[in-house]
């Protein structure tokens, strides 16, 4: 049986994050856990955690680190006997020591994508709330303005991706985000990539992960949804 695969991917807002972690799920077929999809999921099916989250999501806040291990672990423990990427978690330091303490990860993927490049992307971005997929009117523009290529359903711009409340948020990352990655430089298992092209960086990850991925879990294999 293949071994099992445990990877995060970090990077400020509108660095890719989504964008090459479903490449990577499709390709090395990973299932991809996304801490900002899982809290949009919890918020809507009323969970207590949901409700306490969407508390501090609405103020732009992190959700405290208490609450996102409480709900995230428990997840990676219903997937732990798959291969998993995930996204979005650990953002704290600590939040990466309670993960730490859970499991051994075998990669951290670092995106490092300039600051002008992501103000200009993330104006751009919508989404369609119901599945996550992300759109973006430059990049990946849907196929019909306005609207999810498979549901036909209305796309959205969340509140805090429009231009006021990005310098706030890319700044705050990096001061987060900084002893996260110190951490896993650490630890030697840190891949930082650097460009302004996600097409650019995608190769160098999937070769990365060719030869780190020794053979890939198929049956783990999510739904693609770009
Ligand atoms: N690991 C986490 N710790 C604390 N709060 C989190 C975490 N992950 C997500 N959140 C909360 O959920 C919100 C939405 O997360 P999500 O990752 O979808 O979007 P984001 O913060 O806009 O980042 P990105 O654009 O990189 O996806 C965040 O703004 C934050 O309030
Ligand atoms: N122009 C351009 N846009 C890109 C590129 N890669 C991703 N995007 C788009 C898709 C989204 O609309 C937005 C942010 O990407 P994302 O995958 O949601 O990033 P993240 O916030 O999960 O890190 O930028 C890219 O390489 N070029």
């Amino acid at each position: 049986m293949a071994r099992i695969f445990r990877a995060v991917i970090m990077g400020p807002p509108g660095s890719g994050k989504g964008t090459i972690s479903e490449r990577i799920a499709r390709t090395f077929g990973l299932q991809h856990l996304s801490s900002g999809d899982f809290l949009r999921e919890n918020i809507d099916a009323r969970t207590e955690a949901g409700k306490l989250a969407k508390t501090y999501i609405k103020k732009g806040l992190l959700v405290p680190d208490h609450v996102m291990t409480r709900l995230l672990l428990p997840r990676l423990e219903e997937i732990a006997r798959h291969s998993w990427l995930l996204d979005g978690f650990p953002r704290t330091l600590a939040q990466a020591q309670v993960l730490n303490s859970a499991c051994d990860l075998d990669v951290v993927i670092s995106l490092n994508v300039p600051f002008e490049t992501l103000k200009e992307r993330l104006r751009h971005r919508w989404i369609h709330p119901a599945s996550g997929r992300v759109y973006n009117l430059v990049f990946n523009p849907p196929r019909v303005k306005g609207v999810d290529d498979i549901t036909g359903e209305p796309l959205i711009q969340h509140e805090d991706d429009k231009a006021e409340a990005l310098v706030a948020r890319l700044r705050h990352y990096k001061d987060v985000a900084k002893p996260v990655i110190d951490l896993y430089k650490s630890k030697g298992i840190l891949h930082t990539f650097s460009d302004t092209d996600t097409d650019h960086i995608w190769p160098h990850i999937s070769s990365m992960l060719s030869v780190k991925i020794t053979a890939p879990t198929p049956s783990a294999q999510s739904t693609p949804t770009h």
